[in-house]
């Protein structure tokens, strides 16, 4: 059974795809028999194995980044062993597909009522508030992102889960190398959101070498993805843009037309997520990876997107909050220990993007009313 939301949505139903890599075997887990909530301060612990059932049965919090895909886990795992679940309503091609429920990360009671009534094996926890957002409600975003977190990571030790937690390009900050941005350099980031994904990062690798959390993390670059709206992030620009050129052939962009960040097709984002989950614990020589596709900057992606709409007329309202975060992200990654460990390799770059997007919302829609 699998709780799935929003991002994992897309995870959801590719989980489900007979094509999907993700073996299914018994695979012995080590864990730790104490919850680290009740780890007393003399730490005595002991050690229990746990062997996984015969497929993994996910939980994934969150669900909204991607849509198209959000069956592919029910394919794989069946209809009703991928539960949906979120704070927030679901659209009605996602509540009518399966089981839906609402769960709150923040209710860690209700947390572990799903996990173990459901007996969950790996959990992607993607629920968060992204990089502009937080900065407009820092408690909120603190409570989400970190204390929301701590309830996951928890959890997932206690119940000897396997964990996913989405990092982000956001997990650097200016005084961190920007081109490229290796996997191991300085980072301090000067958003909430940054910050609470280097906790993240940090408090993920703990619980890894302190309770034997399997523990998996990739620092996903701005996702560009036809079928959810952009979430309150600093790279919404790259995904309004087919929205926009598509409804009115106008767009107004909020970042400056030089402003060069990291950008994923949402296919590459799954299947980053699903191998890196996927690969032999041994074949990791870290817990946090950064990936790479691509680098753009609205200024190249408005030509990319003009290959389609040519009459698209393009404005730059630049959003200060936004650019300044850009301003302190890299430009570009360096993931070649992604692609060196378990053999992690992009398929979309910015052409491929821009044509998929188009095929999947429509160009010829906006051609068509002008025409
Ligand atoms: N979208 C990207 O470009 C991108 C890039 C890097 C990393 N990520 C990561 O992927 C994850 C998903 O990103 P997204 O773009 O879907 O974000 P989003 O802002 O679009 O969606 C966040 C979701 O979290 C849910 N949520 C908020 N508070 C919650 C709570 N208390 N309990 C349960 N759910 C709650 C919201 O209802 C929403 O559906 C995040 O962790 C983000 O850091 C996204
Ligand atoms: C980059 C990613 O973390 C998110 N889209 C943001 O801009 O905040």
């Amino acid at each position: 059974m699998a709780i799935v939301k929003n991002l994992g949505r897309t995870l959801s139903q590719l989980l489900q795809s007979p094509g999907c890599g993700c073996q299914t075997s018994i695979v012995p887990v080590r864990c730790i028999g104490v919850s680290p909530r009740q780890v007393t301060s003399d730490a005595s612990f002991h050690s229990v194995s746990f062997s996984e059932t015969d497929h993994p049965r996910v939980l994934i919090t969150e669900y909204k980044l991607i849509v198209p895909c959000a069956f592919l886990f029910r394919k794989r795992f069946g209809r009703n062993n991928v539960i949906l679940s979120d704070i927030r309503k679901p659209p009605d091609d996602v509540f009518y597909n399966g089981p839906f429920i609402y769960s709150d990360i923040l209710d860690y009671k209700n947390l572990c009522e799903i996990v173990v009534n459901n007996r969950i094996t790996w959990l992607f926890h993607y629920s968060a508030l992204l990089s502009a957002v937080g900065e407009a409600n820092v408690p909120l975003a603190r409570a989400v992102n970190i204390t929301g977190l701590h309830n996951i990571l928890d959890i997932a030790a206690e119940h000897s889960l396997r964990l996913f937690v989405p990092s982000t390009i956001g997990a650097f900050g200016p005084t961190s190398p920007r081109n490229p941005a290796p996997d191991l350099c300085i980072q301090r980031p000067r958003t909430i959101y940054g910050v609470s994904k280097v906790h993240a990062e940090l408090m993920g690798e703990y619980y890894h070498y302190r309770y034997g959390l399997d523990f998996r993390c990739l620092r996903y670059p701005g996702i560009i993805s036809a079928d959810s709206q952009p979430g309150g992030g600093t790279t919404d620009y790259a995904v309004q843009i087919f929205h926009d050129a598509i409804k009115n052939g106008k767009f107004q962009c909020n970042l400056k037309s030089d402003t060069r960040l990291p950008m994923m097709y949402i296919d590459d984002c799954l299947k980053a997520t699903l191998d890196v989950m996927e690969a032999p614990a041994a074949s990791l020589s870290m817990r946090t990876y950064n990936i790479s596709a691509m680098s753009f900057s609205p200024e190249e992606l408005v030509q990319e997107v003009k290959k389609h709409i040519p009459e698209l007329q393009v404005t730059y309202t630049v959003d200060a909050v936004r650019q300044a975060i850009a301003d302190s992200w890299p430009m570009n990654f360096d993931d070649s220990n992604a692609r060196r460990d378990w053999g992690w390799k992009h398929d979309f770059d910015l052409s491929e993007l821009v044509t998929t997007m188009f095929n999947i919302l429509g160009s010829d829609s906006r051609v068509a009313q002008i025409n």
